[in-house]
């Protein structure tokens, strides 16, 4: 993984951007460098106007002068720019390594168009490789969980509760969930289990996004690719 690669792609996709836009902002490492080449023509006279998908990415773009406003207050958005975990075939994604996945898709759903960001490391034949993130209600955990490992029995390992960094607490979106990582190795079905999980009582949302994104900026060595759903 390249913070060059990564900057090339995220400065790509800010070229994408014309004033008078209405912006969903990533979160993630890949998602950050967005926010500073953003902020950098901001400075330069670009006017648009956000919706961060996470506290952290909130806390860059008013640190660096991109402004804000909510979801609730623009109603639609133009475009989305995010980062991904995997990136598959017809742009399918696995996101949520970072923990934003909720408002991620919320925002990226949102949007008239979505693109993706991303070092060729992130580029796969088929999803799975990443730990598929399950963001759930912390009532009922474990039966939540039970539930889930049913649907995955035949896919794959049990889940992990995400912890906080270095300690045995459990990890906390930022709207007050905990996350299930389910080791699946490879997802064939992913619609069909996008499905099946979503329709578990306990399961707020998971991080494969089908059908969201239509344009990856893909940064390699030598340049970046632009790749369509
Ligand atoms: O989905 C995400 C956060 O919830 C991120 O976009 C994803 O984890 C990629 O992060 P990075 O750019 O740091 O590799």
């Amino acid at each position: 993984m390249s913070d060059t690669q990564k900057q090339k792609a995220a400065d790509r996709a800010a070229q994408d951007v014309v004033s008078g836009m209405k912006l969903g902002i990533g979160t993630g490492s890949t998602a950050e460098c967005f926010v500073k080449s953003l902020a950098e023509r901001v400075r330069g006279g670009l006017d648009i106007v956000g919706v961060p998908t996470s506290e952290r990415t909130r806390a860059l773009c008013e640190e660096l002068g991109v402004r804000l406003s909510t979801l609730d207050a623009l109603g639609t958005l133009d475009l989305t720019v995010d980062g991904a975990d995997e990136i598959g075939p017809g742009l399918s994604l696995i996101k949520g390594g970072g923990g934003a996945l909720l408002r991620e898709k919320i925002v990226a759903a949102a949007s008239e168009r979505m693109i993706v960001i991303a070092d060729e490391s992130k580029l796969v034949p088929a999803l799975g490789a990443f730990p598929l993130p399950i963001e759930v209600v912390p009532f009922g955990l474990a039966a939540t969980r039970t539930a889930i490992e049913r649907v995955l029995a035949e896919m794959g390992l049990p889940t992990d509760l995400r912890l906080r960094g270095g300690v045995e607490q459990p990890f906390v979106t930022d709207g007050g969930h905990y996350i299930l990582d389910a080791h699946l190795g490879r997802i064939d079905e992913a619609e069909t289990l996008a499905r099946s999980l979503v329709a578990i009582p306990g399961v707020v949302d998971h991080g494969l996004f089908l059908g969201l994104a239509q344009t990856a900026y893909v940064a390699g060595e030598e340049d970046v690719r632009m790749l369509r759903a």
